[in-house]
Order: C-alpha cells, then sequence, then structure tokens
C-alpha cells in the first residue's frame, strides 16, 4: 500500500511487487516506459518494499543539491554485511549518513586532494598509495606498504592498460567507432582528437593532464563518451533521513524506515531539452557556440550533491557543503 501522497506508480502483486513490470533484457527501457506514464517521480514496489525512482534534471537538482541532507542516507538492506572476506568493514560508499561518514568522507577528499588528484599525472609508488587508499575508502580494507596483493592488483592494471591503450587496441578501437551507429560523426571526431594530440606533440614530447586545457574537442569527445557510456544509470541506491517532500510529493521517513530512493541518472544523461542532441554521439553537446568547451549542468554520470563521486575531481568543491 502506498502511503498518502505518494509519487504514484504501476499496482503492485503480493510479494512480487512490481518486478514483473521489468524485463531482464533491457530494465532501463521499462524506466523510461513508466516515467512517461507517472512522469519524473514515480514509486515502484522492489518485492514488498517501495523505492522511489527520480528522472531528470529538476526533480535530480531538489532531492540531491537543494535538499541534499534529507536525501543523503542509504538504504539498510544494501549488502554490506554479505562482502566477500577481503572486504569485512562497510566502506564509505555503503555507510549510512551520519558523523561517521561525514568524517570519512571530509578525511578522504582531503587525502584525495592532497595526493594531487585530478592537478597532476602519477607513477611508481604514488600509483600503489593512491590504489591502496581507494582500496580502503571504497572496501574499507588497507593492505601494508608492501603487500604483495596490491603490488600484483597494481601491476595488473599497469599490464591491462598497455593492452587496451597498445597499437592493436587502438586499431580495434577505431573498426568499433567505424562502423557502430552514427559511426562517421564517431570517426571524424577520432581523426580531430588525433589532430588535437599531434598538434600538442609538435610543441611537447609527452603529453600530460594538464595539458587537457590546450585540448578542447579532446575533453568534448571523452565527455561525450562518458555521457552515452552510462557507466552507472541508476547511481548507488540513496534512502531518505527524515520526513521530507520532493515535487509536491510526501516520502516519509518514519513509516518506511526511509524510503528508498533511485536516481535514474541516464533519463538526465539524455534529457530532451538539456541537450542539443541527446539520443546521438556527437561531441558537439560539449561545445558552446564560440567552440569552446562547456559542460551542461545536466552531465551527472558521477550523481550530484553531498554523495556525488569521490573520483570526480570537482567533488572538493562539496566539502564545505556537507
Ligand atoms: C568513471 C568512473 C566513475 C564513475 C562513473 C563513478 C560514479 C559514481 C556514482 C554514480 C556514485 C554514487 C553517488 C551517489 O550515491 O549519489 C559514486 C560514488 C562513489 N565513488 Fe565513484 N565513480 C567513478 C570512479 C570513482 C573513483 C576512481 C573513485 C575513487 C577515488 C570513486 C569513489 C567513490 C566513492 C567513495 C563513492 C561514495 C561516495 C559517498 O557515498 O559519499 N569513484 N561513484
Amino acid at each position: 500500500q502506498r502511503p498518502k501522497n505518494f509519487p504514484p506508480g504501476p499496482p503492485p502483486l503480493p510479494i512480487l511487487g512490481n518486478l514483473l513490470n521489468f524485463s531482464l533484457d533491457n530494465p532501463m527501457r521499462d524506466l523510461e516506459r513508466l516515467r512517461k506514464c507517472y512522469g519524473n517521480v514515480y514509486s515502484l514496489f522492489i518485492g514488498p518494499k517501495p523505492a522511489v525512482v527520480i528522472d531528470g534534471v529538476q526533480a535530480m537538482k531538489e532531492a540531491m543539491m537543494s535538499k541534499a541532507a534529507d536525501f543523503a542516507g542509504r538504504p539498510e538492506y544494501l549488502p554490506k554485511h554479505h562482502m566477500p572476506i577481503s572486504m569485512p568493514v562497510v566502506g564509505m560508499v555503503l555507510a549510512d549518513y551520519g558523523l561517521s561518514w561525514k568524517e570519512h568522507r571530509r578525511f578522504a577528499l582531503m587525502t584525495l586532494r592532497n595526493f594531487g588528484l585530478g592537478k597532476q599525472s602519477m607513477g611508481g609508488n604514488t600509483v600503489c598509495t593512491c590504489s591502496n587508499i581507494i582500496c580502503q575508502v571504497l572496501f574499507g580494507t588497507l593492505y601494508g606498504y608492501n603487500d604483495e596483493f596490491i603490488k600484483v592488483v597494481v601491476q595488473c592494471f599497469k599490464e591491462n592498460s598497455k593492452i587496451a591503450n597498445g597499437p592493436w587496441a587502438m586499431l580495434r578501437n577505431i573498426q568499433h567507432f567505424a562502423t557502430e551507429s552514427s559511426s562517421e560523426i564517431q570517426f571524424k571526431s577520432l581523426i580531430r582528437c588525433q589532430q588535437e594530440i599531434d598538434h600538442m606533440l609538435e610543441m611537447k614530447t609527452q603529453i600530460t593532464y594538464d595539458d587537457r586545457h590546450n585540448m578542447p574537442y579532446m575533453q568534448t569527445v571523452i565527455h561525450e563518451i562518458q555521457r552515452i557510456a552510462n557507466t552507472a544509470p541508476l547511481s548507488v541506491f540513496h534512502s531518505t533521513t527524515k520526513d521530507t517532500e520532493l515535487m509536491g510529493y510526501f516520502l516519509p521517513k518514519k513509516q518506511l524506515k526511509g524510503t528508498l530512493v533511485i536516481q535514474n541518472l541516464n533519463s538526465v544523461l539524455n534529457e530532451e531539452g538539456q541537450w542539443k542532441f541527446p539520443h546521438e554521439f556527437k561531441p558537439e553537446n560539449f561545445l558552446n557556440d564560440q567552440g569552446e568547451f562547456v559542460k551542461p549542468k545536466a552531465f551527472v554520470p558521477f550523481s550530484a550533491g553531498s554523495r556525488m563521486c569521490l573520483g570526480e575531481t570537482h567533488t572538493a568543491g562539496y566539502l564545505q557543503k556537507l
């Protein structure tokens, strides 16, 4: 039974809730269908538990920015107590809203920033140390500095990136780009990126992270790939921390032990009215009329607000807002 003035949604079945409303092959398409039927804020039953789905920039902004503290919880039943033995402690990702999470987040942000996250390229031991800290932040496990496990993990990542960036892989990627839909645009984008790289390499021997400011087209392509790739389409589930309202609907805390909140980041990354070409791969989505790189407010692959991803380099700005 939906509480009074709760967001509308499809009628649930006993025990199963709305599970049969979703197909296994493409549940994102079913969410889009429900959005068209019920609007940008609607509810579903995952088994017996009600959940609220948030679509589009406007609803997401109200929940994650204007009412950040009300929506910053994590659901109780996320599988934090069923982690493998190597992750016995709850990391920050699944930690519920509270003092402990705040302190961990503040500390992690400062540590990552002091290590130069997003400022400089890192190498050698720094990579090992950072990977180790990321393991602790994410999974709650810190390895010793000479631990063989973390050394092997870093070595595997290095080998993988060599393979992924090697000449054969590049050829394969170009072939993939060239044969997928809107292949011509993608192929032209790659050629233009290569020209930008070649131009930079005329002036110096190696390109670093800082050079991105002089490579606007490269930036647009990377961002457009991330928009289309949609790495975490439903983000990490949130939960309300108190009775609150969203777009005129009432979301009770007490009655439901915190309402489960699902952000549909996919709906924002493809929202009509927010993008010049919402449903196509076009780097122009990130170019203004002067041909400069701009990041539209609907670019939210890392989510937004107080629980926004720590890997996003601009997250540091939220340090003061916790
Ligand atoms: C392309 C790569 C990545 C994507 C798309 C991504 C996306 C996300 C998303 C959508 C969330 C959930 C935010 C929310 O609950 O509203 C998240 C949380 C998080 N991410 Fe990432 N992430 C990426 C890489 C990283 C990296 C490299 C780190 C390590 C520095 C990281 C650390 C975290 C942490 C600690 C959280 C939990 C924050 C909290 O609960 O307060 N992520 N990420």
